[in-house]
């Protein structure tokens, strides 16, 4: 949000005379909240958060007559900034480690490590484990997993530069700030620097610890890094966000073109002082915890997960570098291919910041003839228009906070009458829902922590729109699974394939699981990999074996028949839209 902005939100709420909290009478007064399926169904999780929010309320954003978390956060810093200013450098520096693990080309990491030499005191770095918070977020075990494996990674690479990563488990999610300031304290630390995350909770704790930092004696300094352009930084010429991809990735490009060095990368931190390790031998040798028991894997999930997934940095740009030098020149037309591996799997690294954005859009518009993120070879420029998706649902979650709380971008998409049959949800979870390429993907999804992105549309599709399902029970799934569930990226695909999102597809347009499979897994590659029951069904009899004469073999491996008639479905499907967006259904 560009400071222009909030000033005049805040002037415009002034007016309104309307606060940010929900009112206590409010949460109480829901009738029967307790029975709705949005909660039976953890839709809302009540451990963390209020009852689902009214469409009304989404609207007091929509017009800024709600202050948005982004604008709390501005605010806390705007506000204490001549005090942080003043701060003097005491004993050490501290940098919270949280989404960006890794040491290059990290804004926060390099930040405090250049306020620690300018007075040659010690740089430590955190990290917290809260169970409490790992619940609330939905993340997965697999994710966890890996999330610990790569803290091994970076200790390593730290303690290289004498610098310590101490790990704490901090079980309720709320005590974090208080510890952290406690950290400090015992340290000598009057500087805390980390990069800013846009999930409501995540910004207003920092907007909080920015002003008890202040009267704590630290400075806290949350700085933007995860977006190759930082939300509030593009908005239309009316002084509007962007809710159409288009139109804000040319502002996104124009923006770059603009302003270059955003594409700069930082430095890894310098090395400690050499009595660093003398002084806080006991950080050294701080171990990096199992996960918490809500987030356990089994013996031989921990195996499969470890073989699929190495752990750190080295290996993002690994793989990153092999992409480009290799697989990119197909991506434009073979991106879409789920059996194709064309494109980079970098997702996982993306989101636990194992690799930063700006680091990846830099090496494409590097490896691109033309040095230019648009123009030249088309797989790079394509490419980077997909990295750019993730910077654009970013925008969007800080702009539109309520998508953060389980609230469709259009809040009137709330009114559908969503089914909640749990069955079919099951079926469609375990990938048995006799549609062979919905439930290839599935499979692979539960499998590997991971799933095509065109899989992801097609799943998604079929769960919103075949099953009528309530999407966000998709989306909880989808962040149980994934191991590189972001809400912003997952909010916004959902979105998308339900058309309650931020540019959506047009509600009237659903996927045919069939069509999709023919032609985007025309071989059948994909379904034969990953539904071995289908593996010997020859020829196009593999999209849907009941219907194309291979009955006795799919009945014979125990495969089910269709659980939904996709024609009927979509009747269903543009009847219940019409219905709940109050459309004339004749
Ligand atoms: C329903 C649904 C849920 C999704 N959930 C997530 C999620 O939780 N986390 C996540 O990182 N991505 C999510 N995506 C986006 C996309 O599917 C994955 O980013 C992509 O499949 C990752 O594979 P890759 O790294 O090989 O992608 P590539 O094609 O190589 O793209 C490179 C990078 O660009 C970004 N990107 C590409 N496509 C998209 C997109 N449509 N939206 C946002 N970013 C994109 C990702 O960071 C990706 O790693 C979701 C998409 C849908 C339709």
């Amino acid at each position: 949000m560009v400071p222009s902005q909030v000033a005049a939100n805040c002037a415009k709420r002034k007016a309104h005379g309307v606060g940010d909290s929900p009112s206590k009478k409010a949460k109480s007064d829901i009738p029967g909240y307790n029975d709705s399926p949005q909660e039976e169904y953890d839709i809302v999780d009540r451990q963390f958060y209020p009852p689902e929010m009214e469409n009304e309320r989404c609207k007091q954003y929509n017009t800024s007559a709600i202050e948005r978390p982004i604008e709390t956060f501005e605010e806390a810093q705007r506000e204490t900034q001549s005090e942080r200013d003043k701060t003097r450098v005491k004993d050490a520096v501290v940098h919270w480690f949280k989404c960006d693990l890794r040491i290059t080309d990290n804004k926060a990491l390099h930040l405090a490590s250049a306020k620690a030499k300018s007075r040659s005191v010690p740089l430590i770095c955190i990290h917290i484990v809260s169970p409490q918070d790992y619940k609330a977020h939905v993340t997965s075990a697999v994710r966890v997993d890996f999330v610990l494996r790569t803290l091994e990674v970076l200790k390593e690479d730290l303690a290289q530069l004498d610098i310590p990563l101490y790990v704490e488990t901090v079980a309720k999610r709320k005590a974090i700030p208080n510890r952290i300031f406690e950290l400090c304290e015992k340290w000598g630390a009057s500087h805390l620097y980390t990069n800013i995350e846009y999930e409501v909770d995540e910004l207003r704790r920092e907007a909080l610890m920015t002003r008890t930092g202040v009267s704590n004696g630290v400075a806290v300094h949350a700085v933007p890094d995860t977006c190759v352009v930082a939300p509030g930084e593009l908005s239309s010429g009316t002084g509007n966000q962007y809710s159409v991809y288009s139109p804000w990735f040319r502002a996104w490009l124009a923006y770059l073109h603009t302003h270059p060095h955003q594409l700069d990368l930082f430095d890894p931190p310098n090395k400690n002082p050499e009595d660093a390790r003398r002084n806080f031998k006991d950080l050294f040798e701080c171990e990096i915890p199992e996960a918490p028991e809500n987030k356990n894997l089994t013996d031989e999930e921990k195996k499969r997960f470890r073989s699929m997934w190495p752990p750190g940095e080295h290996e993002a740009r690994e793989r990153l570098g092999k992409f480009l030098s290799e697989k990119v020149h197909h991506y434009a037309d073979a991106r879409n291919i789920p059996a194709g591996n064309s494109t980079a799997i970098v997702s996982v690294h993306l989101s636990s910041g194992t690799l930063s954005a700006r680091t990846a859009v830099a090496a494409a518009r590097d490896a691109n003839s033309t040095k230019k993120l648009d123009g030249g070879e088309k797989g790079i420029v394509g490419w980077i228009s997909e990295v750019a998706w993730r910077d654009f649902y970013k925008h969007v979650l800080a702009h539109w906070p309520y998508v953060c709380m389980n609230k469709p971008f259009k809040p009137e998409y709330t009114n559908i009458q969503w089914e909640y049959n749990n069955e079919l949800f099951q079926k469609w979870c375990t990938g048995m829902t006799g549609y062979p390429f919905i439930d290839a993907a599935m499979r692979q999804l539960n499998h590997t922590g991971y799933m095509h992105n065109r899989a992801r549309m097609a799943v998604a599709s079929f769960l919103a729109k075949d099953l009528l399902i309530d999407w966000r029970m998709g989306e909880r799934y989808f962040m149980e699974h994934l191991i590189d569930g972001d809400f912003a990226s997952n909010n916004g695909g959902w979105g998308f394939s339900a058309s309650t999102g931020v540019d959506p597809q047009p509600y009237f347009r659903i996927f045919n699981p069939l069509l999709q499979s023919e032609r985007f897994d025309a071989d059948g590659e994909y379904i034969r990999k990953w539904v071995k029951e289908l593996e010997g069904i020859e020829g196009k009899a593999i999209h849907d074996p009941y219907g194309r004469k291979a009955t006795k073999a799919a009945e014979k491996a125990g495969y089910p028949k269709m659980c939904v008639d996709h024609k009927e479905s979509r009747e269903r499907c543009l009847k219940r839209y019409k219905e709940g967006l109050g459309r004339d259904t004749a």
